[in-house]
């Protein structure tokens, strides 16, 4: 007997995967066992043109999740409700779910999870993080056996799309954003891309598949997007051999009685794997114990390439259910606490803009060193009053460093803080 999917939503995502359950419905009965079909399909208006069976189509998601000969859900509508709603509904009329949704499970995946295992049935959500890179199954399969320590990435495709045009073509931010939004990349709403959110809930679910911890949610990260990164960033990132780069850092603290889990602009050396990410591109490093350093690369975005992720969690699910199993995630939680940014260590790029007198530069030292924080190195570029000071730190607490630079802001001697970014240098 086929197996039937419910598919919630109809956009880019879920379009391509009503194409492709079609287009390789035999190797997909060859792979599962038996036929997978679409039952039904929730979209929120009928009267488009989609190109599929019109039969199909429903306004009521509530009655289709339910329905008794659905097996399957599918959710690929996105955001909180009413998608949190449909998932329960459906997990608790025994259908397992497969959905993209980082926002809510960045929110809300506890509740999810526990329905899920209540239930006896599957929640997977390969395509939520990294698109169709295959991430979430590694991390909480193949990697069982490990201890993860540090998880690093680019998890945003319109973001890095965004930052490798102003890098490479000195293109504008908003040109950038509507040419990510046409290749069908960004978010409904974009300020969930530009300002951080979606990587911030990509960060959440790694950091728990990671560190076994159910405690992490989108709240706990820290999260800045990249809306302030300008021109003049990307001009000093590059005098120093740097990219600039939007990443997700998930960490373990050193005494691994916390993590930290953040989401930032960051200059990175260009000799750094990560740096020649391009475009819509994502990527994630995952530094493990036994492991060592792995790296994951592929599609993050993309109706199609989320769609390939999405039909791998079908077939996953598909064959758990006929095989009468199913895969009860979160059950044991480390509840490992999240802790604050001003904890994490971290390096900074400050430029300023100084007048080159003398007793400037000491002036500068002695306030980084009020604050505990040693300069790693220190250029001046310019002379007279067009002088710029560009200073590296040493690693330090985030909130040493943070102050420092809120007392170089108001300091008579600086005129401007140009441009201030954290560092990643990769030292082993
Ligand atoms: N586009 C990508 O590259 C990508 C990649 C990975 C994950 N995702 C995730 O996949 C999900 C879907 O993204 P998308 O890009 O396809 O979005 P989309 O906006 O193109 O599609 C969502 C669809 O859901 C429909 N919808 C809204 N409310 C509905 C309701 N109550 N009932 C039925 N349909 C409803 C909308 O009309 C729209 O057609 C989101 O969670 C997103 O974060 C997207
Ligand atoms: N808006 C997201 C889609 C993939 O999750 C991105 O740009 O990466
Ligand atoms: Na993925």
């Amino acid at each position: 007997m086929a197996m039937k999917v419910a598919l919630l939503g109809c956009g880019v995502v879920g379009s391509e995967v009503v194409r492709l359950v079609n287009e390789q419905s035999e190797e997909l009965a060859a792979r599962v066992g038996t036929p997978i079909e679409i039952g039904g399909i929730a979209v929120r208006r009928i009267d488009r043109d989609r190109g599929v069976d019109p039969a199909l189509l429903t306004t009521d998601a509530t009655a289709l999740v339910t329905r008794p000969d659905i097996d399957l859900v599918v959710e690929v509508i996105g955001g909180i409700e009413p998608a949190r709603s449909l998932i329960l509904a459906a997990v608790k009329a025994g259908k397992s779910v497969v959905t993209a949704n980082k926002a809510l499970l960045a929110e809300d995946g506890q509740t999810l999870h526990a329905a899920a295992r209540d239930a006896g049935v599957d929640l997977y959500y390969e395509a939520s993080v990294a698109g169709a890179i295959p991430l979430l199954r590694p991390l909480r399969d193949s990697l069982a056996g490990d201890r993860v320590n540090r998880v690093l990435g680019i998890v945003n495709g319109t973001t890095n799309y965004i930052l490798d045009r102003m890098d490479s073509l000195g293109a504008g931010f908003t040109e950038s954003l509507e040419e990510a939004q046409a290749l069908g990349y960004a978010e409904a709403d974009p300020t969930a891309d530009v300002e951080g959110f979606d990587a911030a809930a990509k960060a959440a679910i790694l950091a728990r598949l990671a560190f076994h911890t159910q405690r992490v949610t989108a709240a706990d990260v820290h999260r800045e997007g990249i809306t302030g990164v300008s021109a003049g960033d990307i001009a000093s990132a590059r005098a120093m051999g740097c990219v600039v780069k939007l990443l997700a850092i998930c960490q373990r603290s050193e005494d691994g009685g916390s993590v930290g889990v953040r989401v930032h602009p960051v200059m990175l050396p260009v000799g750094h794997p990560l740096a020649s990410v391009k475009e819509a591109y994502n990527a994630v490093f995952v530094e493990a114990e036994s492991a060592g350093r792995l790296m994951f690369y592929g599609a993050g975005a993309g109706g199609t390439p989320t769609a390939s992720a999405v039909l791998g969690d079908l077939v996953a699910v598909a064959r758990n259910r006929l095989a009468d199993t199913s895969v009860a995630e979160g059950a044991h939680d480390t509840g490992l606490p999240v802790h604050d940014m001003g904890h994490t260590i971290t390096s900074y790029h400050v430029a300023l803009d100084v007048a080159d007198r003398p007793g400037v530069l000491s002036k500068v030292a002695e306030i980084f060193s009020d604050h505990g924080v040693s300069i790693k190195n220190v250029r001046q570029e310019g002379t007279g009053d067009d002088a710029q000071l560009v200073l590296v730190s040493h690693p330090a607490p985030d909130a040493a460093l943070s102050s420092t630079v809120e007392v170089l802001r108001e300091h008579h001697m600086v005129r401007e803080v140009a441009s201030v970014m954290r560092v990643e240098t990769f030292s082993d």
